[in-house]
C-alpha cells in the first residue's frame, strides 16, 4: 500500500473514532449540580469536549514508528495538538505532542540508531523506525512527507520545514508544533525549576517557542502550576494582539498577557500613571536624548540603582516609627520600649505596611483594655474617644507610603534630576521598576502575588532593575526571559550584556541558551543582516540560514514616486511593509499613497491591533512582526549613520522580511550598507 493510501485509511478510522467520542461526550448531560466530585469530572468532560473539536478537524500532523526495545515491538505513534484515548482499550489514538514519547519526534536527527525518552516510569529506549509529516487540513489529507525511513537514505525533514518556512504569513503569529526543531524542543522542555535566559538570533523562534514552553508546562505540572498563575510580558498591546493566537491554537487558555507598564501600574495603585507609550518612542526615536539623561535612564535601570533605593528605603521606614511614649490620657503611657519589641518582635516576618497596620490594631485594643478601668460607661467612652485622637497624632509621622514622596525624596538624595511627570503622578519607563519595588517593599509579597512562572519577550529592552523586581514575583525557577542583543534599540533602557540580568540572579541558578538558526527569512536576507549585525560592537554570533532560498535582496537608489511600483510588484504578499526612519516620513508615505487610491494602514505607537495587509510604519514600531514583503525606504547617510543604535535598527528592519527585502536611499546610501 502507497504512504498516502495508508494514511488515508487511517484518517478515516481515527476520525470515526474521534467522532464517536466526541458525539458520546456531546450527549452525556451537563452536570449543574453541587457535588464537588461531580463538579470536577464534569469540568474534564468539557476540557474533552474542546479538546476533541480541535482533533475532529486535524487530528494530528506526524508519525512515528517507534521500537520499544523492552516490548520488541514498534508501535507507530500518532502525534498531535491533543491526546486522545481509545475508551475501550485505553491505548492512545493520538499522542499529544507535549508528551515525553514526543521528544522523540523533534529530537530525532535520522542519525541514532539508538534513542531513548524519559517517562514517569523511567527511561525508555529503542530504535525509530518511521518520521513521517502529515498535513491534514479540514479533515482532509493533505500530503504525507517521510523525513526518515529505517534502512533509506532521506532528509524530508527539511523539506517539510522549508515547505512550511515557505508559506505566506497572515497579521498573528502561529504554533509550530508539527516542524518544532531539536534545539527549541530542548527549550520548551527545559527543567521547570531552572531560570532560563535564551538569547536568540533575530527569526530564530523566540516568541514562538517560549509560548510552546508555557503550553509544555502547563502539560508537564498540570498538578503544580496553574495559567491563571502564568503572565507574559511584551512589548506593547500591538505586539501582544500580534501573539495573542498562539496560546489558544495550543489549547490553552488563561495566561495572562500585558505590558510590563501596564501590569506595573496596575500594581502599584495611588493613582499613578505611566507615560503614554508614543511619547517614550518620540522621545527615544525622533529626538537627540540629552547625554545627563540618557546617563540617568541607564542608572536607574541598574542593581547598584535598587542597592540603594532598598537602603534608603530601610532607613525611612526606620525614621518613620515613633520613637516617644503614647500618652493615652492623663497618667496613661504606653511605652515606647513595648511599643518596639511587638514590632521587632511580634510583627517581625510582617513587611511595614502590614506592621503598622497591626500596631494601630494592637494599641486600639489595649485603649479598650485599659478604658474598662474607668467605672462610668460614659466616661469610658469619652477617653476612648480621646485616646484614640491621640492615636492618630501619635501615628502621623508613620502615615501611609506615598510611593512618588518616597521615591522624589530618594532622587533628590541621590543628587539626581526629578522629571516633571513625577509631580503629576506620571512615570517615566525607567522609573516604573524603582516605584514597583517601593510598593513591594512596603506592602511585602504574599504567596498569591506570586506567578507560577513569568515569560518576558524583547528583554533586552528591559532593566536589570525590573527583572530583579520581577523575580521576587515568581516561585522559584519560574522565568523564561528571551531576547536579542542585536535588537536592543533601546540600550538606555535595556542591557548590552546577559551579564548584567544573571547578576539579579545566583549564577549557579540561571541557565542561559543561544539560538543561531534563524526561520524566518531567505538565505539572502539573513545574508544581508548579517552584514549589518557584524558591525556592532560586541554583537551576538551571526544568524545561521536554513537552506531556503529565494530572492536576492535589492539595494537602489530611488524616489517615493517609485513606491507604486513596488507596491504593484509585491500584491501578491499577504502582509507587506513600508518602514520609514521617522514617523512624519511615514505619515507624508501615507499621504502620498492614500490620496493614490492605494489601501494601507499607518501603524503608530498607540495602535491596539495590527491587521497585517499593506502597512507603513516607523522602522522602531516593526520590532517583533514579521511580514512577506519588506521595503526600507530612505536609508541614507543622514537617517542611517554609522552608530550603534542605528545598526541595531537597520538589523531590525532588515529582519523583518520573509521573502523579499528591499531598501531605497535617495542620495547617499548609508555607510552601515557595506554590500
Ligand atoms: N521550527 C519552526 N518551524 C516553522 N516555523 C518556525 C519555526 N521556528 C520559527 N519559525 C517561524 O519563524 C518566524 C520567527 O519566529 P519568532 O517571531 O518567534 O522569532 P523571534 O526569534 O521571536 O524573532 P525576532 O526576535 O526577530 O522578533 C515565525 O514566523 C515562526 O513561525
Amino acid at each position: 500500500m502507497s504512504n498516502v493510501k495508508e494514511e488515508l485509511a487511517r484518517l478515516e478510522r481515527t476520525l470515526n473514532q474521534v467522532d464517536d467520542l466526541a458525539d458520546t461526550l456531546e450527549q452525556t448531560p451537563r452536570y449543574r449540580g453541587e457535588d464537588f466530585t461531580q463538579q470536577v469530572l464534569e469540568d474534564r468532560r468539557e476540557l474533552q469536549r474542546e479538546a476533541l473539536k480541535s482533533a475532529t478537524v486535524e487530528p494530528y500532523f506526524g508519525r512515528l514508528d517507534f521500537k520499544e526495545w523492552e516490548q520488541n515491538n514498534g508501535k507507530a505513534l500518532y502525534i498531535g495538538k491533543v491526546g486522545v484515548h481509545d475508551e475501550v482499550t485505553g491505548d492512545p489514538l493520538i499522542v499529544d505532542w507535549r508528551a515525553p514519547v514526543s521528544s522523540l519526534f523533534y529530537s530525532f536527527s535520522g542519525s541514532e540508531d539508538d534513542v531513548y525518552y524519559v517517562s514517569p516510569e523511567g527511561v525508555v529506549e529503542g530504535e525509530i523506525q518511521l518520521k513521517r509529516n502529515i498535513v491534514i487540513r479540514s479533515r482532509t489529507l493533505q500530503r504525507v512527507v517521510d523525513s526518515y525511513v529505517e534502512g533509506q537514505e532521506a532528509s524530508g525533514g527539511d523539506e517539510f520545514l522549508l515547505y512550511k518556512l515557505g508559506e505566506q504569513k497572515d497579521n498573528k503569529l502561529k504554533d509550530i508544533v508539527s516542524t518544532i526543531q531539536a534545539e527549541q524542543n530542548a527549550i520548551i522542555r527545559h527543567a521547570l525549576k531552572e531560570p532560563l535566559i535564551i538569547q536568540g538570533a533575530a527569526g530564530s523562534g523566540k516568541t514562538t517557542v517560549a509560548l510552546h514552553r508555557l503550553a509544555f508546562l502547563l502539560y508537564e505540572y498540570r498538578e503544580q502550576l496553574k495559567a491563571e498563575r502564568m503572565i507574559i510580558f511584551a512589548p506593547n498591546a500591538m505586539f501582544l494582539d500580534y501573539i495573542s493566537h498562539v496560546l489558544p491554537e495550543l489549547g490553552v487558555g488563561g495566561i495572562t498577557q500585558r505590558t510590563f507598564v501596564d501590569w506595573a501600574i496596575a500594581e502599584v495603585g495611588q493613582g499613578i500613571t505611566a507615560q503614554p507609550l508614543v511619547e517614550r518612542m518620540e522621545n527615544q526615536f525622533e529626538r537627540l536624548i540629552p547625554a545627563q539623561v540618557e546617563k540617568e535612564q541607564k542608572q536607574k535601570g541598574s542593581l547598584a540603582f535598587k542597592a540603594k533605593l532598598e537602603q534608603y528605603m530601610t532607613e525611612s521606614i526606620a525614621k518613620s516609627i515613633p520613637t516617644n511614649d503614647f500618652l493615652a490620657w492623663d497618667g496613661k503611657v504606653l511605652g515606647n520600649q513595648t511599643i518596639q519589641t511587638w514590632i521587632e518582635k511580634d510583627f517581625a516576618a510582617s513587611p511595614p505596611l502590614k506592621k503598622r497596620e497591626r500596631l494601630l490594631a494592637r494599641m486600639k485594643r489595649w485603649i479598650e483594655i485599659e478604658v474598662k478601668w474607668f467605672d462610668d460607661l460614659k466616661e469610658q467612652k469619652s477617653m476612648k474617644s480621646e485616646a484614640l485622637k491621640r492615636l492618630r497624632a501619635y501615628m502621623s509621622t508613620w502615615a501611609m507610603p506615598n510611593y512618588i514622596k518616597h521615591y522624589t525624596a530618594f532622587l533628590k538624595q541621590e543628587g539626581m534630576s526629578v522629571s516633571a511627570g513625577l509631580g503629576k503622578k506620571q512615570l517615566a519607563y525607567e522609573d516604573i521598576a524603582p516605584v514597583l519595588f517601593i510598593h513591594q517593599r512596603m506592602r511585602g509579597i504574599e504567596k498569591e502575588d506570586r506567578f507560577d512562572h513569568i515569560v518576558i519577550d524583547e528583554a533586552q529592552d528591559s532593566s536589570p532593575f525590573m527583572i530583579a523586581v520581577l523575580k521576587e514575583r515568581t516561585r522559584q525557577g519560574g522565568f523564561t526571559i528571551l531576547g536579542d542583543l542585536a535588537q536592543g534599540i533601546h540600550g538606555n533602557e535595556g542591557i548590552s550584556t546577559w551579564l548584567a540580568i544573571q547578576e539579579a540572579f545566583s549564577t549557579k541558578e540561571i541557565a542561559y541558551v543561544q539560538m543561531e538558526r534563524s526561520y524566518r527569512s531567505t538565505m539572502e536576507i539573513i545574508q544581508f543582516s548579517n552584514t549589518i549585525l557584524a558591525q556592532l560592537e560586541n554583537g551576538p554570533s551571526l544568524a545561521k540560514p536554513v537552506f531556503r532560498s529565494g530572492k536576492e535582496v535589492v539595494v537602489e537608489r530611488q524616489e517615493k514616486e517609485q513606491l507604486k511600483n513596488w507596491i504593484a510588484r509585491n500584491n501578491e504578499a499577504e502582509t507587506a511593509a513600508i518602514l520609514t526612519r521617522t514617523k512624519a516620513e511615514s505619515a507624508e508615505v501615507y499621504e502620498q499613497l492614500s490620496k493614490a487610491g492605494v489601501k494601507l494602514t499607518h501603524l503608530q505607537a498607540s495602535d491596539q491591533t495590527y491587521r497585517g495587509g499593506l502597512s507603513v510604519m516607523p522602522i522602531y514600531l516593526a520590532k517583533g512582526f514579521e511580514f512577506d514583503s519588506v521595503l526600507l525606504l530612505y536609508v541614507d547617510e543622514q537617517n542611517y549613520p554609522n552608530d550603534e543604535l542605528h545598526k541595531k535598527l537597520l538589523y531590525v528592519g532588515c529582519t523583518r522580511a520573509l521573502h523579499d527585502l528591499t531598501l531605497w536611499y535617495t542620495k547617499k546610501p548609508s555607510p552601515l550598507l557595506v554590500n
